[in-house]
């Protein structure tokens, strides 16, 4: 009997290497301009070339500007237009699949990857990004790595692992409506601390992770990091499936056929054992919101930002005076009522298309509250294109929300401080000091609840808007 990450794993040994080191062989190397730039950089210094450029894809999505108009080096980082050209001479020189900033397939590799199948069941997936994970909700074994690994993996389509330790989440029961896999996983990450997955590949499943669309399965696959698993997948089902259908790097006709066979075989055979088994509640779930600096310190949206010594052992409380220091909240504030500077809408983690429409259900017909800030950089340029054809982009902008570009944006501050000093609601993964700008203080949340408290003008309950 084997798990899901036996049976992948199995499939992509090439040989042992002793000392529990295997060398796999991977399907697809994903490079995007702020790693990636020094790789392929690095790969050219040493004179050598790609092993297999057709599994290589490079997507300028970090640096690059998401301003309406950008132009093809438009950057916020001192660095960016030189990073972002060696990305794309390199690509071009070699003939790499290449997605640029003005490509109508262009987005946040995380995003784009699923979105054309360039991520698969059961494929070896590296990219130099923590969040490589986000498309283990196609069921695809993906984990990030450092640019010196990516170096290897561009020049042999393979690369040195030892095998992770297994840990299930078995999300029991059933989301209540307004309750989001954003919610799951804040939940999740709140119960076995930021440290809980190191060492672990997580296997999400369950009847609330069963039910999930597959945009939602990303979402929660997003997240592992933030957890400490480098791995973190949904087995693939019939979902799946009928998700992949047809999309660009798809297999077609009988090969298709073959695949889907193939993918039905990896599911996790029952009775299988793992390392850590975790159990998650779904059934008594509300949307969470964080309240400090790590993604661990997070509670329901009705509770009260919590009393450092609630927080647990002495490190726990330490890290909790720490943060709220710097977030500048007093033990005991109601969440909801917060007031917030602005409102975020982008990432990886929360910009795809069912994000957009669930913050657009929130949005429509009300206005951002005066002296917030909102704003949405839609996951991929697909997506903003189909917002648009569905009039989503109406909904934002009537609100009051900019309307951007696509790209990483204002997830993680590049240069340019945008949301410095200020209070950020925001639907991304990562509310470390700093994260979103000098002194942004970032409270992580669905993008209901994102929507819901830009119309507000503090921290809200999307299922209590007035
Ligand atoms: C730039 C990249 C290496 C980084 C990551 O690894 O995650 C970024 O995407 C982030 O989210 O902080
Ligand atoms: S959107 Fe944010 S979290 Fe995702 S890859 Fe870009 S910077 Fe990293």
């Amino acid at each position: 009997m084997r798990t899901f990450l036996d049976k992948v794993w199995d499939d992509h040994v090439v040989c042992r290497l002793g000392d529990g080191m295997d060398l796999l062989q991977v399907d697809r190397l994903v490079l995007h301009e702020l790693s990636g730039s020094q790789v392929v950089t690095a790969l050219r210094k040493a004179g050598r070339v790609p092993a297999s450029k057709q599994q290589v894809f490079t997507i300028i999505e970090h640096l690059i500007s998401t301003y309406p108009g950008r132009g093809p080096t438009d950057s916020a980082s001192k660095s960016g237009p030189v990073m972002i050209q060696a990305t794309r001479d390199a690509s071009r020189d070699w003939g790499l699949n290449f997605i640029d900033y003005d490509d109508p397939r262009q987005g946040i590799a995380h995003v784009v990857a699923p979105e054309r199948a360039i991520a698969f069941p059961g494929a070896t997936l590296v990219c130099c990004d923590s969040h490589t994970s986000t498309v283990g909700g196609v069921g695809a074994l993906a984990w990030g790595i450092g640019a010196s690994e990516a170096e290897h993996v561009l020049a042999t389509q393979a690369l040195a692992q030892s095998k992770p330790k297994s840990m299930r989440v078995n999300f029991n029961g059933k989301l209540a409506p307004g309750v989001t896999a954003k919610d799951m996983v804040l939940a999740l990450i709140g119960q076995v601390g930021a440290q809980g997955g190191i060492g672990y590949a997580a296997e999400y499943a369950g009847p609330a992770v069963a039910s999930l669309p597959i945009e939602g399965r990303m979402t929660l696959c997003n997240m592992s990091v933030e957890f400490s698993a480098k791995y973190g997948f949904v087995p693939p089902d019939e979902s799946t499936i009928e998700y992949l259908h047809g999309r660009e790097f798809a297999p077609k006709g009988e090969a298709w056929d073959r695949a889907a066979a193939y993918w039905r075989n990896l599911r996790t055979d029952e009775g299988a054992a793992f390392d850590l088994e975790v159990d998650v509640d779904c059934n008594a779930l509300v949307p969470q919101v964080t309240w400090g600096t790590s993604p661990q310190q997070v509670v329901a949206i009705d509770a009260r930002v919590p009393l450092p010594e609630d927080t647990g052992d002495t490190e726990a409380r330490a890290l909790a005076i720490k943060a709220l220091d710097y977030m500048q909240l007093a033990p005991g504030t109601p969440l909801a009522g917060i007031p917030i500077d602005v409102a975020y809408i982008g990432s990886c983690t929360n910009a795809r298309l069912s994000d957009l429409r669930a913050a657009a259900a929130v949005l429509k017909g009300r206005k951002v509250k005066p002296g917030v800030q909102a704003v949405c950089v839609p996951g991929s340029t697909t997506v903003k294109r189909d917002a648009e054809a569905e009039g989503l982009d109406r909904i934002f902008k009537d609100a009051g929300f900019e309307w951007h570009e696509s790209g990483c944006g204002f997830c993680s501050d590049i240069g340019e401080g945008r949301f410095a000093g200020r209070r950020v609601i925001s639907t991304t993964n990562r509310n470390f000091e700093g994260r979103q700008g000098p002194k942004a203080r970032t409270h992580l949340a669905s993008p209901a609840t994102v929507a819901a408290s830009a119309v507000a003008g503090c921290i809200a309950d999307a299922r209590r808007l007035a």
